[in-house]
């Protein structure tokens, strides 16, 4: 078996079919849920679920410190629709009964939390991906949307005129499930991300 190179967050959420897509790839995958699994990772996926709940978990297993140590160390990272909440700067619209929302602060984008309305609202949308040649099956479930991106953030795909996917350097960001649809597009374009990666220190 090969040292895995991508760790998939797996306290809460869609995180085994995270893991099934990148194994369909043939990547091997490490679970992440103590610091100590993030050692030799060169990437890691912050899936989709419930963005309190994860933070919550995140503070449990003393986790924060260590993935913005990944980061720093040159580690790249994927959050998809509550792992996009995780890496944002600014948070708008979570429930004032739990005060202001823990995050990563990774990445210069503004997120709306649950911006498409409700769990009954979930849709699947085409999405047309800068760099990908046809549309991308989008599976939005009580999603957010990026508000706002700073300077240094590339957005690769809107939907209704809102930015639902985007890059900045080794953070991407998606609103959306990729791991819930069989099309592994993106899939590859964050193991390319991640093959870019150059570890410092680990
Ligand atoms: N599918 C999802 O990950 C939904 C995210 C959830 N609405 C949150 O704000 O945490």
């Amino acid at each position: 078996m090969t040292q895995p190179k991508l760790g998939v967050l797996a306290l809460q959420g869609a995180f085994r079919e995270h893991r099934q897509r990148l194994e369909a790839l043939g990547v091997t995958v490490k679970e992440v849920r103590l610091p100590a699994d993030l050692h030799g990772l060169s990437g890691l996926i912050l899936p989709g679920g419930e963005s309190t709940t994860m933070a919550r978990l995140m503070t449990d297993y003393a986790l924060w410190r260590p993935v913005r140590d990944f980061y720093s160390r040159g580690g790249a990272i994927w959050g998809t629709c509550a792992g996009a909440i995780l890496l944002a700067r600014d948070i708008q619209g979570a429930p004032p009964q739990f005060g202001v929302q823990d995050s990563l602060s990774l990445m210069d984008i503004r997120v709306r939390r649950n911006a498409f309305g409700r769990q009954v609202d979930s849709f699947t949308a085409p999405l047309t991906v800068t760099g990908l040649k046809n549309p991308f099956p989008a599976v939005f479930i009580r999603a957010p949307v990026i508000e706002s991106v700073g300077e240094g953030v590339e957005p690769l795909a809107q939907h209704e005129g809102q930015v639902v996917l985007a890059r900045q350097g080794r953070l991407m960001a998606s609103s959306f499930h990729p791991e819930l649809t069989p099309d592994p597009r993106l899939h590859e374009l964050f193991l390319a991300l991640v093959d870019q990666t150059v570890l410092t220190g680990v």
